[in-house]
């Protein structure tokens, strides 16, 4: 009676099985695999897993891996995957993208892991999710589970590769993130954080100013770990965010009773 979550971004697909899908269900297994490999799913990691009641997913990465990714699930087991699209609401989470549809389904399960995660750990108060992957975002929540919107900006690489690739100078090792930085290294990579940083306080202020409350703060992304020690907002890491909206949606959508 197992459940298979699947994260597919635009560099890795990560993936967990719990025992049941429910949030705080029995983490069985996980793993993360770079798009380039996702081929090897089905006769490496994937091969020792029990086939899963369901599988529940969310993918921004585009077509052609959506299909490899069903491919290497269709070799293993009979379970038809469904795949989260972003609606006007779910979960507790109503949304406020012009287009509802058109908003990253990553970014929609994200808020609603968070939002979950707020409601678990007190009263309603806005919050502001950041997802640092490929891409940044940093979202809106208010108090009620309104989505009011976000941002997209480049990851750490991107921003990195369009420096490189822009100039003639900029050709150099990763360095640290300091305050004053006084070489190309550390000017890089503090630049790269303080763009990141910088967006979220903008955000947390933003929403701090609509909705009169001092937000909760949650990060999560295969680069969260990177910013945490950096952020000028206090900001819990949930390594999970993404799990834990599938697990909800999952929960509310498939469970018995
Ligand atoms: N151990 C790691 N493996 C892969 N990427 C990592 C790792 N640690 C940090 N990263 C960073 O995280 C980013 C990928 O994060 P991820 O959340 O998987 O992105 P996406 O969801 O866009 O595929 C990479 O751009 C990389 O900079
Ligand atoms: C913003 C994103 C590129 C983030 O992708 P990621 O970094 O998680 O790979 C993705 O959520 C996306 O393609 N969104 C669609 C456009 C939108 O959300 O407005
Ligand atoms: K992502």
């Amino acid at each position: 009676m197992t459940f298979l979550a699947l994260d597919v971004g635009n560099t890795r697909l990560k993936w967990a099985v719990y025992e049941t899908p429910c949030v705080g269900a029995k983490l069985l297994a996980h793993g993360a695999q770079f798009l380039e490999n996702i081929e090897t799913l089905s006769d490496g990691e994937w091969t020792s897993l029990a086939e899963p009641k369901w599988v529940l997913g969310c993918v921004v990465a585009g077509d052609p891996v959506k299909r490899r990714v069903m491919e290497q699930l269709d070799e293993l087991w009979d379970t038809q995957p469904q795949w989260v699209v972003s609606t006007a609401s779910e979960a507790g989470v109503s949304n406020g993208y012009d287009h509802p549809a058109r908003l990253g389904s990553d970014r929609w399960v994200a808020m609603i892991g968070a939002r979950q995660r707020l409601l678990a750990s007190g009263p309603p108060r806005p919050c502001v999710v950041v997802m640092v992957g490929t891409a940044v975002t940093v979202e809106a929540i208010d108090t009620e589970g309104r989505f009011l919107g976000g941002i997209i900006l480049p990851g750490h690489g991107i921003m990195l590769r369009a420096l490189e690739s822009g100039t003639a100078g900029l050709h150099v090792p990763t360095g640290d993130v300091c305050d004053f930085p006084t070489n190309t290294s550390d000017a890089l990579t503090s630049g790269g954080t303080f763009a990141i940083s910088g967006a979220v306080q903008r955000m947390a202020d933003n929403l701090q100013r609509h909705c009169g409350v001092v937000p909760a703060v949650y990060m999560t992304g295969g680069a969260g770990w990177k910013m945490a020690p950096s952020m000028s907002t206090p900001c819990e890491l949930v390594d999970s965010l993404i799990f834990d909206g599938l697990l909800e949606i999952a929960h509310r959508r498939m469970a018995p009773g």
